[in-house]
């Protein structure tokens, strides 16, 4: 069966991430670089808003009548006008500096009202029915404050099933052969022209890209695949910074069960997965922290699709697929198992075997 391309949706879907992260990228150098108090959320608070304004700006002008699960509402941009003026004053003059590409995004948005509309435009409930994207405008909140990783995320679902997906990684290097370091949590800011595109289409596999170069041509990107591991004890783990997100005391055990030396490489946001799916890394365990938390729909979506058509195989900790056809969370899901498709199993059963031992 010859699956559809979703070129224009994929092309969307790129431009719509790269000038969502041009916001991003001049509210950490303007607001948050140098922040004397790191307890201030208010540089990333200005980032999340003007970001998912003009990734809703760009989906409505090309695909109206499609659904739009984002993480953010405007409930505080209405009730605090210094903080709505701000990000207009972000988001007016934000543009991709080729004028085929802004114009296909349907250019500038028309003032601060219509951003703050454009914003609520995000509250789908999701479902398993339609065309629905899903949005995180800054994914990795923390990791954008220290400096880090995080990234800009859209995914486009179509009946529960994630088709397109685009991930920019402001502060991953572009060069898809760097191995993860244990520094690359913190302090890896884009001065020295980093930046990654991650993207992928269903059934048409996965490809990297510079973040900063924005252009109409589909070509450009690179394919990207997982790094094929026969040896595990050779395996590369990647978890969350926050031990509040995923356990890191259940990933050691884990690890050690399967003979893996190398210490994890701790990093926040989908950043994780975009890293497997290229070989810098091998496996992005995130365990169940507490009985009630929800998965995001926001936090997966893109990820997941990058990661398998790398080659990977992605499942909750019980070995499902993850089911991003049941609204706003992933409620049928426990947590994310990542990995070569040749080792998934292995790796699952590790995981099973560690959490059951905790019963
Ligand atoms: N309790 C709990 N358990 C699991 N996950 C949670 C929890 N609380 C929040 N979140 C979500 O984690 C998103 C960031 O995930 P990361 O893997 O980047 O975590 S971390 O930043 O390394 O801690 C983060 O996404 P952003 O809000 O976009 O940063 C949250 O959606
Ligand atoms: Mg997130
Ligand atoms: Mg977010
Ligand atoms: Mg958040």
């Amino acid at each position: 069966m010859r699956r559809d391309k979703y070129e224009k949706e994929l092309l969307v879907a790129q431009l719509a991430v790269q000038r969502a992260a041009i916001l991003t990228k001049r509210v950490f150098h303007e607001k948050a670089k140098g922040t004397v108090d790191k307890n201030d959320k208010s540089p990333v608070t200005i980032g999340d808003f003007g970001a998912q304004a003009l990734i809703i700006a760009a989906l409505q002008h090309n695909f109206p009548d499609d659904a739009i699960v984002a993480e953010e509402e405007s409930a505080k941009l209405r009730e605090d006008e210094k903080l709505r003026s701000t990000v207009w004053e972000l988001v007016k003059d934000t543009r991709l500096d080729n004028p085929d590409a802004e114009a296909l995004l349907g250019g500038p948005i028309r003032d601060a009202d219509a951003m703050v509309e454009l914003i609520d435009k995000g509250n789908s409930p999701g479902g398993a029915h339609g065309r629905i994207w899903a949005i995180d405008p800054i994914d990795g909140t923390k990791g954008f404050l220290r400096g880090g990783q995080y990234a800009v995320c859209l995914a486009l679902m179509v009946d529960g099933d994630v088709k397109v997906g685009a991930l920019g990684c402001p502060n991953l290097p572009v060069d898809d052969a760097a191995r993860l370091t244990a520094g690359i949590g913190e302090n890896q800011t884009d001065d020295d022209g980093h930046g990654v595109l991650f993207s992928a289409v269903l059934g048409h596999g996965a490809t990297s890209r510079p973040l900063a170069t924005v252009s109409l041509d589909p070509e450009l990107g690179k394919p990207i695949s997982m790094r094929a591991i026969d040896d595990l004890t050779q395996a590369n783990f990647c978890e969350s910074v926050e031990a509040g997100h995923s356990s890191h005391g259940d990933q050691a055990a884990i690890s050690h069960r399967l003979g893996i030396t190398a210490p994890s490489v701790r990093m926040d946001s989908q950043a994780k997965y975009g890293s497997i799916a290229r070989g810098a890394g091998d496996i992005y365990l995130r365990l169940p922290v507490s009985a009630t938390y929800q998965e995001k729909i926001w936090d997966h979506a893109a990820g997941d699709l990058i990661v398998r058509e790398a080659g990977g195989q992605v499942t909750d900790v019980n070995g499902k697929r993850l089911d991003f056809s049941v609204g706003r969370t992933l409620a049928n899901n426990k947590g994310v198992v990542a990995a070569p498709l040749a080792v998934h199993a292995k790796v699952l059963e590790a995981v099973q075997e560690v959490l059951s031992s905790k019963l």
